[in-house]
């Protein structure tokens, strides 16, 4: 059991208790030294090695939480935060700080309908029935659709034509159970809703994890570190560390294809006018560098995986 004074000197960090962004969120606490055990069934455990204490919570209730200066740091997605400043504006001591965008979880909320219907423009839905998670952003779009449409300016306080409903999960059903015309649903391979029968007619918002902070975190230096550790693993996971011999002549061209995030490490071999290089290469190109590098004439490339990093 955790009474508020045991929580009074720790950090607040939340993270998604379920859902898309819950496993790759813990991975990363893993990989920053954040240790922890959480007790089944309790939604706060303390960190055994930094004066912190995770607190599991939906993803979409953490930018409130945050927001208001309860929790300190969290992450969650994107279009949650979006969702929530909707109708919660910032201010000058409320809200959050996007801090870092953390690479996973990447997806677009879009409008969709029914792949065999006459509904093709975000437009044919004014004044239909619009399903969605989301009811705030979907709101918005449509409010400001609507004035595109009857040429005046956005009235927050007017009556809106389209029918927007509030359903928690499963919105892809909507339409077929002839609840909605179009829905509003998150898109990430369009698996989902190819599988229902439904299109994408247009983005609303595109999102992907983000770690954020409240305006006046209780420990800004511990903020700051645990912000350190996340980027760390991120960089760590998106680059290999390449290494091969080139003869000093070939240097230059080698330099074009891996120049590296600053500039690569190079050290004279002890075989007269050869150099080894050491550099930082993005795993998605690094087949292609190889290529290139062998063409440019090095030898002896290795490829090693990044365990984690600190770098700018
Ligand atoms: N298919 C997806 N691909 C990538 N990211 C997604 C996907 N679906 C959701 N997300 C991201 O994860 C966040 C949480 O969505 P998710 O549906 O997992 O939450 P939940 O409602 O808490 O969980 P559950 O759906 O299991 O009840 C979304 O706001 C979005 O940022
Ligand atoms: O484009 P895809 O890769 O198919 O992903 C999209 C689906 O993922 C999310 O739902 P999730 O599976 O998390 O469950 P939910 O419907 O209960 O929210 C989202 O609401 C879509 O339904």
């Amino acid at each position: 059991m955790f009474s508020s004074n045991s929580l009074n000197d720790r950090l607040l960090f939340a993270v998604p208790k379920k859902g898309r962004l819950h496993q790759a969120c813990l991975d990363l606490l893993s990989g920053s030294d954040i240790q922890f055990h959480r007790h089944s069934r309790l939604d706060i455990a303390l960190v055994k090695n930094h004066p912190l204490a995770l607190v599991f919570l939906p993803a979409a209730d953490i930018p409130t939480f945050v927001g208001e200066g309860r929790v300190d740091l969290g992450i969650t997605g994107r279009d949650q935060v979006a969702e929530h400043e909707c109708v919660v504006p910032p201010t000058a001591t409320t809200g959050v700080e996007e801090v870092l965008d953390l690479e996973f979880g990447k997806c677009k909320l879009q409008v969709q309908t029914p792949v065999q219907g006459t509904l093709t423009k975000p437009e044919d839905l004014i004044g239909k029935n619009v399903v969605t998670s989301f009811t705030n952003l979907t709101e918005q779009y449509f409010r400001k659709l609507e004035a595109e449409q009857s040429g005046e300016a956005v009235n927050s306080e007017a009556k809106l034509k389209t029918k927007i409903k509030y359903v928690g999960g499963s919105v892809e059903a909507a339409c077929a159970l002839g609840v909605a015309d179009g829905i509003v649903d998150l898109v990430e391979s369009g698996e989902t809703m190819r599988a229902a029968g439904l299109t994408a007619i247009a983005t609303v918002v595109e999102s992907s994890a983000i770690l954020i902070k409240s305006k006046h975190p209780k420990d800004p230096k511990l903020v700051d570190l645990i912000a350190a550790r996340i980027k760390g693993v991120i960089t760590a996971q998106k680059y290999v560390l390449c290494t091969y011999n080139i003869e000093r002549s070939k240097l230059p061209e080698a330099r074009k294809i891996t120049p590296g995030r600053r500039a690569p490490t190079t050290s004279a071999l002890e075989e007269q006018g050869w150099v080894a290089v050491s550099v930082m290469v993005l795993i998605k190109e690094i087949a292609v560098v190889m290529d290139k590098l062998t063409e440019a004439g090095a030898c002896d490339i290795l490829v090693t995986k990044i365990a984690n990093s600190r770098t700018l």
